[in-house]
């Protein structure tokens, strides 16, 4: 097997006296698509916190390890020096700037006008969008599909993405999953947070949460199967999401 890029060995995650991440183990390799699939509340996003490092998502007990370092004690900004990124995270400062600019700072490396048509392209939006301010102008999917060309240009080893496909339509997926291919270049990875199956079973490998655990590793298929036949909400969340068996 591959050395993985992102390895996070047995966490368990408290919050409010409430283990919302139970011994999780999950294994990010280079140049793959990993999905994290499952349902409202089953720990998903707070997985991402705890990779990325959010204050309040530093694991009780186990380890993280990117590339091989231990970074289980290092902050948010060490991480992302280190190259992951996790997306949806924009501040506010960006609201008003020209859409150029806004993909300009995101960029890790110097770019210039071609590589921004070129990001605008895989989420097929018109060059002349860069001269679009970032602000209530733009729809929601256009934003969405602007912030995903920022991330692609970011150029991270590890590019976490939370829910990419909410606020964008159906047809656009297929589009958004290129993107994530392209992102997969050069051994750089993503790994994709989803509680739909059929985004999953895009991915080269995906590990099923349930209630804070993680239930099924397997190919995005197995996973997706099994999450189709076996998975409804859990009882303690079924009220709060009002979704139907699964
Ligand atoms: N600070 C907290 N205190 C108590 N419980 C929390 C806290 N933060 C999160 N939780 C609980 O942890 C569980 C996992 O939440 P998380 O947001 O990670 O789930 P998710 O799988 O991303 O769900 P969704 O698909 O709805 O976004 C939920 O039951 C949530 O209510």
């Amino acid at each position: 097997m591959k050395e993985s890029l992102l390895y996070v060995d047995e966490i368990t995650v408290v919050r409010d006296d409430k283990e919302i991440l139970k011994d999780v183990s999950i294994r990010v390799l280079p140049g793959e698509i990993t999905g994290i699939l499952g349902r409202n509340g089953a720990g998903k996003s707070s997985l991402a916190y705890t990779i990325m490092g959010l204050p309040n998502y530093r694991p009780k007990k186990g380890a993280i390890y990117f590339k091989g370092q231990d970074i289980t004690e290092l902050g948010i900004t060490e991480r992302a020096r280190l190259g992951i990124t996790l997306a949806w995270q924009h501040p506010a400062r960006y609201e008003g700037i020209s859409v150029a600019e806004y993909l300009r700072i995101s960029s890790r490396d110097k770019i210039g006008e071609s590589q921004m048509e070129e990001a605008l392209a895989l989420v097929q939006l018109e060059s002349s969008y860069l001269k679009r301010k970032v602000d209530k102008t733009l729809s929601g999917g256009e934003r969405k599909r602007i912030e995903l060309a920022s991330v692609y240009l970011m150029n991270s080893r590890l590019t976490i993405l939370d829910e990419p496909d909410s606020g964008v339509d159906l047809l656009a997926m297929a589009d958004i999953i290129n993107l994530f291919r392209k992102m997969t270049e050069n051994g750089r990875s993503v790994l994709i947070i989803t509680h739909r199956e059929d985004v999953a079973s895009q991915c080269d490998r995906s590990y099923l949460m349930c209630s804070g655990s993680i239930v099924l590793e397997g190919t995005a298929e197995a996973v997706r199967r099994y999450f189709l036949s076996q998975c409804m909400p859990c009882p303690e969340h079924a009220g709060e999401t009002g979704e139907t068996e699964g």
